[in-house]
């Protein structure tokens, strides 16, 4: 659906986008991960086709894309982080407003609207207009806006910041919705547990480069630490941080409140290893979890940063 080919994009001095490459296909939900600054309004920009590029290549639906194909516009759906809404006109107003920029017949878009509605669960404030809205509805409202006329991609930036958490239910389940109806869709979020649960596979963004492409589990496979430890101690001292670095192969002990969490570099026998230390060292414990990185640990080993505003 999407094929972006090693796009460069200067601001005079500042390369916002250098050599950035990306793949999306049909009916899946990518999750586009960076932090600020990183490149990913540029990159969502030009491939909207709002913003020029100064080398390589975008095709969108198997084209190039163009500003002034109509025919591609139509079959995509963009909803801004900033809210696009009208104040003087009402919910049913401003869908039926950005639906009328693609769609002429009035008997459909009605129907489109109708259906754009009940999808964000705006039923009891047709007749509302943005300022008796909460900020969740308004950011439900922003959403019908974009997806009333059934694009084929849709881009989502940040949907759900400060929103409450029914809102922020209905959003999340929307996009599965979406995705479920055949769309694509290109997502953007400072949260990655929430990433991490809708997305199906996710691009990490750094310096105006992709760094890594991939499901989680490619991204897993791609970081040297695979495994992360946890561990309950029924007795403990302070000397167990230090001595719990000692077991070959550990990167890391974090001492939470009453935890340990021990994280190892991949493919050796780590919970084997760490089973031993505790035999040898007549150690009891009453919980010990084994886990595969988090898109968190991920990030933060590609980048050296935290995903944080
Ligand atoms: N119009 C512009 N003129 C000059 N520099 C710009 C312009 N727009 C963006 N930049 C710079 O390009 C780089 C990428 O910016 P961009 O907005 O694409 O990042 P982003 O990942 O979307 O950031 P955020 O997460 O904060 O929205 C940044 O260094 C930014 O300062």
């Amino acid at each position: 659906m999407i094929e972006m080919d090693k796009v460069v994009k200067r601001y005079k001095d500042v390369i916002a986008l250098d050599h950035f490459s990306f793949l999306a296909g049909q009916n899946e939900i990518i999750g586009l991960l960076g932090p600020n600054g990183c490149g990913k309004t540029t990159a969502i920009n030009c491939m909207l086709s709002l913003l020029k590029f100064d080398q390589g290549t975008i095709n969108i639906f198997g084209e190039p894309v163009n500003p002034n194909n109509n025919k591609t516009k139509r079959r995509i759906g963009i909803v801004p982080q900033e809210l696009a809404i009208f104040e003087k006109l009402n919910v049913v107003e401003n869908i039926d407003f950005y639906c009328g920029l693609y769609v002429n017949d009035r008997r459909k878009r009605k129907q489109l609207v109708d259906e754009a509605i009940d999808f964000v669960g705006l039923e009891k404030y047709r007749k509302f207009v943005p300022k008796q809205l909460s900020g969740g509805l308004k950011r439900r409202l922003n959403i019908a806006c974009g997806i009333a006329h059934k694009p084929d991609i849709l881009f989502l930036d940040e949907p759900t910041v400060a929103v409450d958490a029914q809102s922020r239910n209905f959003i999340l389940e929307g996009v599965k919705k979406m995705k479920a109806e055949g769309t694509t869709v290109i997502y953007t979020t400072h949260y990655l547990e929430e990433a991490e649960d809708l997305c199906d596979s996710f691009v990490i963004m750094d310096n105006g480069r992709n760094i890594a492409q991939g499901t989680l589990d490619d991204l897993q496979k791609s970081i040297s630490t695979t495994e992360s430890i946890t561990v309950k101690f029924i007795a403990e001292d302070s000397t167990l941080v230090n001595r719990l670095k000692e077991i070959p192969h550990v990167n890391q002990v974090i001492k939470t409140k009453d935890k340990y969490n021990i994280q190892f570099e991949k493919n050796h026998n780590n919970l084997s290893n760490l089973i031993r230390f505790i035999d040898e060292n007549s150690l009891t414990y009453s919980e010990i979890k084994s886990e595969q990185p988090s898109l968190s640990n991920i990030f933060l080993e590609l980048t050296g940063k935290e995903l944080r505003d």
